[in-house]
């Protein structure tokens, strides 16, 4: 039991039809959520934290909670920076004991990106951790794409091979049609699977990454709604598609707003039935255990993880 980089899980991965999950932890109910789900799967795990994430919890809290989720449970488990936006919180979170960091230059032009990702891959690789980057941009439910603008937008399969070639990144993540959020198409969804097939013909031996791909199941909408919430519209990528691609490079999938529409819902409930209580375990623990049940039905179901330790 320890902190481990991707290395292993993803040689796995990328060898059969199963996808690792990587979920965004902000507080120690979500982390136990998840963690608990993963032993019980005996499934690979990431835990991932973003800047915000970072920011919230602060970083001292946040390595202590990984600590202590590995002392309690025996996993070993990847401790990864999500989306980061420079050198130097790369830098940090290499320096405070992640295992695997990324580095986001998806926003910049294709030299700068590859300027970036290789100064973060030579601190990186130098430490024992590995680096994930990120070539495409995704795009947004407004974006109602036409082919041409996907070609701008989507990656590309000759540059996502020239990009790992020169920058000797891990891993990479690819824009294919998600996004971030709830609300990640307008009309029917659909991911580009031939580009995704195009992408791990040409790349076969790097673990492809998926933004955006938490579900929005319905039911989970309805429920904040059915409580006080308002979330109309939300929409997310089917469960089908995830597993989909998994079987063609994708080896890490990321998890956040079906967490976090998960806990909510359960919080919304549980407030509203019980009105007169304020003791804040009544309504964390079962948004703890709601955590939980997501995650195990995404490591069961979705990704086909169980057993992949
Ligand atoms: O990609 C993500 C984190 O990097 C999360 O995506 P979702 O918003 O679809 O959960
Ligand atoms: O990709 C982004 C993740 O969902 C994290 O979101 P955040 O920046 O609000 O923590
Ligand atoms: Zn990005
Ligand atoms: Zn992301």
């Amino acid at each position: 039991m320890a902190l481990v980089t991707t290395k292993e899980m993803f040689e796995k991965a990328l060898k059969s039809d199963f996808a690792v999950g990587a979920f965004n932890v902000n507080n120690m109910e979500i982390i136990q959520g998840i963690v608990e789900a993963a032993a019980e799967e005996k499934a690979p795990l990431i835990l991932q934290v973003s800047a915000g994430a970072r920011k919230y919890a602060k970083p001292a809290y946040l390595m202590k909670l990984v600590e202590a989720a590995i002392l309690d449970t025996g996993l070993d488990i990847c401790l990864h920076l999500d989306h980061g936006e420079d050198f130097e919180i790369c830098k940090k979170c290499v320096d405070d004991g992640f295992t695997s960091v990324m580095i986001d230059g998806s926003k910049h032009p294709f030299e700068e990106n590859i300027r970036l990702t290789k100064e973060v891959v030579e601190y990186a690789h130098a430490h024992g951790v590995v680096v994930e980057a990120e070539l495409g941009k995704l795009a947004g439910v407004e974006d109602n794409i036409k082919v041409d603008q996907k070609a701008a937008t989507y990656t590309d399969p000759e540059e996502a091979a020239e990009f790992v070639e020169r920058t000797g990144v891990d891993s990479l993540a690819i824009a294919i049609g998600t996004s971030h959020g709830a609300y990640k198409f307008s009309g029917d969804p659909s991911l580009d699977f031939e580009r995704l097939k195009k992408i791990h013909e040409m790349i076969p031996n790097t673990p492809l990454v998926l933004h955006g791909a938490s579900t929005v199941l319905p039911e989970f909408v309805d429920k904040c709604n059915a409580y006080g919430g308002s979330i109309p519209g939300a929409k997310g990528v089917p469960e089908d598609m995830i597993t989909e691609a998994a079987k063609h490079g994708i080896c890490k999938v990321n998890i956040d707003t079906d967490l976090r529409l998960a806990m909510t819902a359960e919080v919304r409930k549980y407030l509203q039935e019980n009105p007169s209580d304020f003791d804040p375990r009544k309504y964390l623990g079962p948004a703890r255990d709601a955590i939980k049940a997501m995650v195990q039905h995404k490591i069961k179901n979705v990704l086909k993880a169980s057993g992949q330790r």
